[in-house]
């Protein structure tokens, strides 16, 4: 007698069927776009270590955006970039001030681009003149109380100008409930999510970032603020953390090498929209592969993503967006 049971083949011959056993299938709504921000408001700089990315100054936003927003493109978060030095500080000044890329930035896309949710990167160490995430003590180690009460005036700041989603990525302890109170302070909470970078990795992923963010850190390195990449506990822990203190939304970076613990955020948060970020040096990676003859640049990209949906994300941060949209439309 035959094992009727042992016959899979027949749940995928065609594409339809295929398509109806993904667990969550890749959307363009799914996808936000990191873009750089300079200090230079006529820029369109290379970024020689990430292909096909620049540091796009204010005044060439709507040249960036227009096409990518009529291919469907549905939001984007900011990343400022002071390509001027000196403009830099030890409190990271330039992260809010008014006349700084982001708060212009914001201010501009929401302008001309109304249905384009903006999302902001919370963080001081494209600002700081030591390149670190936080405020310093004297010796050198993390303030944690001032970098949480800057961070959380950042993000009012950030949040007055128009911004619809706020991504923390300093990894400063505490800062999750510190940003909700102040929205709450300023009455912006019922406007703003709280997608918090909860468990970010110490990743040397993230160096062509560095590159094209000039924030490499001056002295040290970030392992007592970021997570060591062999721990999982920590990860769990600062998931149900920023749960507590009011995270709307829970990260996992980098993506790639952590889809386990995506699945754990997709566990331990079921009721929250889980995002990872597909970092840098991951981008830069499958380029250079792809470029070397090893697989075909889309099928990668794809396969990358629908990992990431399966294991349980909502939202993908990855540059490979402009290349997404034109593949979901085929
Ligand atoms: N804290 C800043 C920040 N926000 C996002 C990234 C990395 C993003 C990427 O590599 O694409 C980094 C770099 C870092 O933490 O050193
Ligand atoms: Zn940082
Ligand atoms: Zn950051």
């Amino acid at each position: 007698m035959s094992n009727v049971s042992s016959i899979l083949h027949s749940g995928y011959h065609i594409p339809l069927t295929r398509e109806w056993q993904s667990v969550r299938p890749l959307t363009k709504s799914a996808l936000m776009y990191p873009i750089f921000i300079s200090d230079k408001d006529d820029a369109k700089d290379v970024i020689s270590s990430m292909p096909n990315q620049y540091r796009w100054g204010v005044n060439r936003l709507e040249e960036l955006l227009d096409p990518l927003v009529k291919k469907g493109l549905r939001s984007v978060i900011l990343f400022g970039v002071l390509e001027d030095s000196s403009k830099k500080d030890f409190r990271g000044s330039l992260a809010d001030s008014p006349d700084g890329p982001v708060v212009r930035a914001i201010k501009l896309i929401r302008n001309r681009f109304p249905d384009l949710a903006v999302a902001c990167d919370i963080c001081l160490c494209e600002y700081t003149d030591h390149g670190h995430c936080g405020l310093l003590f004297k010796d050198g180690t993390i303030n944690n109380t001032e970098s949480v009460a800057r961070i959380a005036e950042v993000s009012v700041n950030y949040a007055l100008a128009g911004a619809q989603i706020l991504a923390p990525s300093d990894c400063m302890d505490g800062r999750i409930l510190a940003i909700k109170e102040g929205l709450i302070q300023n009455q912006l909470s019922h406007r703003v999510m709280l997608l918090s970078y909860a468990a970010k990795f110490a990743s040397c992923f993230y160096g062509p970032f560095r590159d094209a963010a000039d924030s490499a850190p001056a002295f040290g390195d970030r392992s007592c603020y970021q997570l060591p990449p062999a721990s999982r506990g920590l990860a769990r822990r600062a998931i149900q953390r920023d749960l507590r203190e009011g995270a709307d939304a829970i990260m996992v970076k980098p993506g790639t090498a952590f889809m386990d613990i995506i699945a754990d955020a997709a566990n331990l948060a079921p009721d929250v929209p889980i995002a990872t970020y597909h970092v840098s040096g991951e981008f830069a990676m499958l380029h250079a592969a792809a470029k070397a003859g090893v697989f075909d640049l889309k099928r990668v990209v794809l396969e990358v993503m629908n990992g990431f949906m399966r294991a349980g994300c909502s939202i993908i941060l990855t540059y490979f967006t402009p290349e997404l949209l034109d593949w979901l439309s085929e």
